[in-house]
This record gives C-alpha cells, structure tokens and sequence, in this order.
C-alpha cells in the first residue's frame, strides 16, 4: 500500500510504541494468570511423580516465577512511571515481551521432556493468540514472542519425544498459518486507522495552510496578520515596550497593470513580498498582504526610530530590486508608500491600522515613494 508522506514512518513508529505501552498491560496480567495457572497446577497436581520429573519440575517453578515476577515488575513500573509517554516504556515493555517468551519457552521444554504434552498445544496456542491480540501491530515484537516459543516446542518435540508426528506437525504448521494470517488482518485495520489519521492531519494543516496564507505570495493574509498584532498587542502591555505597524502600498500598480498584464502584476506583488521579508528579518518581523497592493509590517519591540530605519531599509532593498515601472507617474521603478505607526500601551489594533492608514494617505497626498 503506498504510504501517503515520509512523516508517515515516523508517525508509525510512535503509535507503535503508545499501542505496546497500552496493550502490553494486558498481556502482563494475562502473563500472570497462566503462570499461575501453571504453577498451581504443577503443586497441587495428584499425581506428581507421573507429571514432572524432579529437576524439570524445579526448572518449570524457577521459569514460571521469574514470568510471575517479570510481569507484576513491569505493571508495577508501567503504573507508576512519572511520564507515561516516556520513550524508555516502549522499550521496556519490548524486552519484557522477549523475556516471558523465553520464560514460557522453558516451560515448554520442561512439559515436553516430562511427557507432560496434554496440555501444551491448547496452552501454547491461547498464549500466542493473547500475544497476537495485544502484539498484532509490531511484527518484530510479536515474532520475539512467539518464535522462540514455536521453535522450542518444535525442536524439542522432535528430540525429547517419540519424534514429531506428521499430526503433530500440521498442528502447529496450521497453528502458525492462522496466526500469521490473523496478524495481517488486524494489521491492515491498525494501519488503515493511522493513514486516514496521517491524512486527516495533512488536510488539516493545508486547511491552516489556506486560511492562514495569501495564496499569490505566501506570506500571512489579513486574517492571519491581524491575530499576530492581537497577540503582540497582549505581548507589549505586559513588557510595556512599543512596537510598530508600517503599511504600504505599491504606487500606481493599477497603471502597472494596464501596462505589463495582470501576470506581470502578480510576479511584481511577490517580488515585493520577497524584499519586505527581507526587510523585515533583521527586526524579526511579520509581513502580511493586507489586500490588493496593500502590504503591512509588524516590527516587535521597535520604537519610532527602529521604524523609520525599517521604512528605509524597505525602500532601499526595493530599489535595489529595480523593478521597471514604465507607466509610473513617479519614478520608472517600482516604489511604494508607506504609512507608519507606533503602539503604545492603551493603543487598540483598530487605531493602530487607523493612524497607519493616515499616514499612508499623508504620503500619498504629498507624492507618493515616500513614507510618513
Ligand atoms: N496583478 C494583480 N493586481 C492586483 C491584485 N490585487 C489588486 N490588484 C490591482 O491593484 C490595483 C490597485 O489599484 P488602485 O487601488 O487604483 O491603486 P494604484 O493604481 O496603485 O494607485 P495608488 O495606490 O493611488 O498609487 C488594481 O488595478 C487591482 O486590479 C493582484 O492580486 N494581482
């Protein structure tokens, strides 16, 4: 299946990780309950001596309180850890996984050499289908349990008793079929699950993208820009400094447009955006296309001296750009007007857009490619 972005490996490495944390907790106390199933079955057993052997019978206890242990351990830890999505968890729990399965591989070799078998198929198989329902969307970690347990009960089978019957065989042929088909179902649904997840989180931030962005130059729209001089605003009464607004607007673009195109127009709004970004990196600042050929500026913690150096700084980078304006009524370059205005506490973004706006008008009552 094709993976919708390469943030999709990362994304499923981490849901990998928060799904073992979550279901491994289960299989703990599942973990437990067959070890102690075992382990009472093996003391109260009436007939020992027929069961187990003695060494095996003291192997079998040993493997079946450290899985006891082993797994109470972890609970005790995965319930306690003060950060619950701490990294070390998963990896915790992926060595634990290992270490019961080779717990539960000693416990099968000791019922196989102790001719103890009635009980090993149906509890071999229920132990790897809990591993499946809690392992299912991690391969590896699901193949560290369930292989060495497989693989001991097979080769051991095939040593320590009368040899493995071809029965014996298909059972646990089929058995490993079934749990290898029953992983890919449920893996198909937990990675179906994360890809609509991955995809509705791209569409998301496409959407922010959108609604957020001036499509034509990519800097922040007018929505975007005025939630950012809200936030400066509750930044700067806190700090008490001032900051300052510049708006522009480029000067006889209606004439550019009547004279170059529309397209040429638009290549001419994005060079723009280009030199008032530039402008404003030095001071951190945020540029927005406030609408038409009307840009704005937002320079944090400037006061009016900051502002003017940033409105010559972006006159002087646009002359530097030298964009031909054959039909301007004021230079045969590109030029701009700008209007500025300084915050200061008590100020509302309304009178601050209000004073720039002023200002801009001033400087283009007195002839544009200028700035007040
Ligand atoms: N190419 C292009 N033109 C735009 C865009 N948005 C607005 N305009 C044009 O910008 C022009 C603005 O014209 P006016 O408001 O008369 O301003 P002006 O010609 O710059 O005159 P002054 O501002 O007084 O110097 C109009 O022709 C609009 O079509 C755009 O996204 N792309």
């Amino acid at each position: 299946m094709k993976k919708p972005c390469a943030a999709f490996d990362v994304r499923l490495a981490e849901m990998r990780t928060i799904a073992i944390k979550t279901s491994v907790t289960w299989f703990l106390w599942v973990n437990m309950m067959f070890s102690s199933f075992i382990l009472g079955r093996n003391y109260f057993s009436a007939s020992q001596s027929e069961v187990l052997f003695h060494h095996p019978a003291a192997l079998l206890e040993t493997m079946m309180v450290i899985d006891l242990t082993l797994s109470a351990a972890v609970l005790f830890i995965m319930r306690m850890a003060p950060l619950q999505n701490a990294q070390w968890l998963g990896g915790l729990a992926k060595w634990t996984v290992i270490g019961l399965s080779l717990c539960w591989a000693g416990c099968f070799f000791v019922l196989i050499v102790s001719n103890d078998v009635r009980i090993i198929f149906p509890s071999a198989a229920l132990l790897l289908f809990t591993a499946l329902i809690s392992l299912y969307f991690d391969p590896k970690v699901l193949l560290s349990f369930i292989l060495p347990i497989w693989l001991t009960i097979l080769i051991t089978s095939l040593f320590y008793r009368d040899g493995l019957t071809v029965m014996n065989g298909l059972q646990w042929i089929f058995l490993a079929g079934l749990i290898e088909s029953g992983r890919r179902i449920l893996n198909r649904w937990f990675m179906l699950a994360l890809r609509r997840e991955q995809e509705n989180a791209d569409l998301i931030q496409q959407l922010g993208l959108l609604a957020n962005h001036d499509p034509l130059t990519g800097i922040a729209n007018r929505r975007a820009f005025e939630a950012q001089m809200d936030q400066a605003i509750l930044r700067h009464q806190q700090d008490g400094n001032s900051f300052g607004l510049i708006m522009l607007d480029v000067d006889h673009f209606k004439l550019y447009n009547d004279y170059y195109g529309h397209q040429k127009g638009d290549l001419c709004l994005t060079a723009i955006a280009r030199a008032l970004e530039s402008a404003a990196l030095t001071s951190s600042g945020i540029v927005g296309r406030f609408g038409g050929e009307e840009f704005v500026v937002l320079l944090p913690d400037a006061d009016a001296n900051a502002l003017e150096t940033a409105a010559q700084n972006i006159a002087a980078i646009l002359q530097a750009q030298n964009i031909p304006h054959a039909a301007s009524l004021v230079s045969d370059r590109v030029t701009v007007s700008q209007g500025l205005a300084l915050w200061q506490p008590g100020v509302t973004a309304r009178e601050l857009i209000a004073g720039a706006d002023k200002a801009l008008y001033q400087a283009k009552q007195e002839g544009r490619n200028r700035y007040k």
